[in-house]
């Protein structure tokens, strides 16, 4: 995959959107959000077929503007619908197992150490996602904030591969996780909770560019 495609790369689930989903999705869309992922989870998530309408809602917006439709964790789900692609903790299945299920999809997977980052690049990942990079309180069981520290050892040792830093990020420290090396930034809060998401994300896709 493209790595400036994770410039601007946007998650959200219903429980992160004071307005309707598909309303901040659209908003953070016309603002130039360069990917998607639906990660419904936490207090009030949707589960079963009103989380697969919802899903397909999202998809139908993303494939409108020609960008990619990434589902969290729920694989069953994003083969159901065709999904772009799914994103991955190490708690979940290895990336192997779900690099064959999706074939040509987009595999992400989540890492915190050197030696879970090279797994998922022998496992076949698209791309990796490392943080949290700051504090954060969307995620409750995260692992302790890393800083930029360790984007850069990922980036010295592997310059090529797509790194995308998140947790805790915000239009004000943007930048920094970029000259760390990151080929972009994911966001759930400074986007899905501000005033207007549209500006939030056209914000951090100058500071991307
Ligand atoms: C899913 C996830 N993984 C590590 S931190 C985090 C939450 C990021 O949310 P926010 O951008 O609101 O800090
Ligand atoms: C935990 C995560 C880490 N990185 C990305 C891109 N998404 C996630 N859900
Ligand atoms: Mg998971």
């Amino acid at each position: 995959m493209d790595n400036k495609q994770l410039a601007v790369y946007f998650i959200a689930g219903t429980p992160n959107c004071p307005k309707s989903i598909e309303q901040t999705l659209e908003e953070a869309i016309k603002g130039g959000i360069t990917m998607f992922q639906f990660r419904e989870k936490g207090k009030g998530a949707l589960v079963g077929e009103a989380k697969k309408e919802t899903a397909l809602r999202l998809q139908l917006i993303c494939r409108e503007a020609g960008i990619p439709f990434i589902v969290n964790d729920d694989i069953e789900l994003a083969i159901e619908i065709g999904a772009d692609g799914v994103h991955i903790g190490q708690e979940d299945k290895a990336a192997s197992i779900v690099r064959d299920k999706i074939k040509g999809g987009i595999v992400g997977v989540s890492v915190h150490t050197m030696e879970e980052f090279e797994e998922a690049i022998k496992d076949g990942a698209d791309y990796v996602g490392t943080g949290p990079i700051y504090a954060t309180v969307t995620k409750s069981d995260t692992r302790p904030v890393a800083g930029t520290s360790l984007i850069r050892r990922m980036k010295e040792r592997y310059p090529e591969f797509p790194v995308v830093g998140i947790g805790g990020i915000t239009l004000e420290t943007a930048g920094a996780v970029m000259e760390a090396g990151a080929d972009g930034v994911s966001i759930i809060t400074a986007i899905s909770m501000a005033d207007d998401p549209a500006e939030a994300a056209a914000y951090l896709k100058k500071e991307m560019q």
